[in-house]
C-alpha cells in the first residue's frame, strides 16, 4: 500500500474498507470489555463506541465534561454533547472526574488523539511551528488531555500516521508521553504507565520495554514495513516478532458506519 491514505481502499476476500476504518477497528478492538475508559473527542471517540457496540458492552465510557458510563447512539460532537449526560450512568463535577477518578488511579485508560508524536509517545495538540506566539498552525490545545496521559493507568492514542504527525521532535509538548526515554514519567512524578499502544492506519506500536521508544509491531493489511518507515520521522525500529492485523469483519465495519451515519 505505497503512499497509503486515510481514504484508501483495501479489498480482498474480506469487504471493502478503508485505512481510516482499519485504524478505528483496531482501536476499538484494543478496548477490553469491562475496563474503565477516559475517551477523548475525535478518533478515540469514535474507537471506544464501536467497542462498546461489539464486543465490549461493558466498557465504561468517561467524558471530561463529568459523564459516566455513556452509551451514545451517535458519535459526540463535543464532550458537552446533551447525549452524553442523557445515556450516562451518573454525571458528575468536572472537578470530580479529575480529583476523585483521575488522579487517584480509577480509569484504567486514557484514549487520545493527537497531531503530533514523537518517539516516545509524547503528544502535541498545541500548536504546529517553533513560535507559540506565531504558530504556523493552532491547534485545539491541552484540553484535559495532560492530565489523562499523567494518570490513567495506561494511555492509548489513535492517530493517523505520516511524516507530518510522526516527528522526530514535536513542537510543543501538549500530554507527556514517555519524555525522554524509560524512566523519566518516574522521574517527573508522573503516576500512569503513559502510552502503551499507538494506533494508526498503518499499524501499531508499542514502547520498547527497556528504552520506552515506540517499536512497529503490528502491520494492518496491505500495509508493508517500508510505507510505515516512510510515513514517520525517526528511524522506526521493527519489532522480531511483527504481526498483522485481521482484516474488519463485516460486523465491525457495519456498526461503525452505522455510527458515522448515524452522526452526520
Ligand atoms: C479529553 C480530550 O479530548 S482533551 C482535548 C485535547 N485535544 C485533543 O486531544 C485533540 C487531538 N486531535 C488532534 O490534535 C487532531 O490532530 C486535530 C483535531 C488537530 C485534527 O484532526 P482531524 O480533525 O482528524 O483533522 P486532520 O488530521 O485532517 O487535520 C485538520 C487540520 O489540522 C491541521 N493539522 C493537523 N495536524 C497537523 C500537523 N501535524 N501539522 C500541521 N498541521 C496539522 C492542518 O491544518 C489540517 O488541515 P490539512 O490536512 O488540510 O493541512
Ligand atoms: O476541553 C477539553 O478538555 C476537551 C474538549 C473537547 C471537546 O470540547 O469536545
Amino acid at each position: 500500500m505505497t503512499g497509503a491514505a486515510s481514504t484508501t481502499a483495501v479489498s480482498g476476500a474480506q469487504p471493502e474498507y478503508t485505512s481510516d476504518e482499519m485504524m478505528s477497528i483496531a482501536a476499538a478492538r484494543a478496548l477490553e470489555n469491562g475496563k474503565r475508559c477516559f475517551v477523548g473527542i475525535g478518533l478515540p471517540s469514535t474507537a471506544a463506541n464501536v467497542a462498546r457496540r461489539t464486543h465490549a458492552p461493558d466498557l465504561v465510557l468517561i467524558y471530561e465534561s463529568g459523564t459516566l458510563g455513556s452509551k451514545p447512539d451517535v458519535l459526540p460532537s463535543s464532550i458537552g454533547d446533551g447525549v452524553l449526560a442523557e445515556t450516562a450512568d451518573a454525571v458528575i463535577g468536572v472537578p470530580e472526574v479529575f480529583n476523585y477518578w483521575l488522579q487517584p488511579g480509577r480509569i484504567d485508560v486514557g484514549f487520545l488523539g493527537a497531531a503530533q508524536l514523537d518517539r516516545f509517545g509524547n503528544i502535541n495538540t498545541t500548536v504546529i511551528g517553533d513560535d507559540y506566539t506565531d504558530p504556523k498552525v493552532r491547534l485545539p490545545g491541552a484540553g484535559g488531555a495532560p492530565e489523562i496521559a499523567a494518570s490513567c493507568r495506561e494511555v492509548f492514542v489513535v492517530v493517523r500516521q505520516s511524516a507530518r504527525s510522526f516527528v522526530d521532535k514535536v513542537d510543543f509538548v501538549t500530554s507527556v508521553g514517555h519524555g525522554s526515554g524509560k524512566g523519566d514519567r518516574e522521574r517527573l512524578g508522573l503516576p500512569g504507565a503513559g502510552p502503551t499502544l499507538v494506533i494508526t492506519d498503518l499499524g501499531v506500536l508499542r514502547p520498547d520495554p527497556e528504552t520506552a521508544e515506540l517499536v512497529l509491531t503490528q502491520l494492518h493489511p496491505g500495509v508493508e514495513v517500508e510505507d510505515v518507515r516512510a510515513a514517520t520521522g525517526w528511524d522506526l525500529q521493527i519489532s522480531p516478532d511483527l504481526t498483522r492485523t485481521e482484516a474488519p469483519t463485516a460486523a465491525e465495519l457495519s456498526t461503525l458506519r452505522t455510527l458515522k451515519e448515524a452522526s452526520r
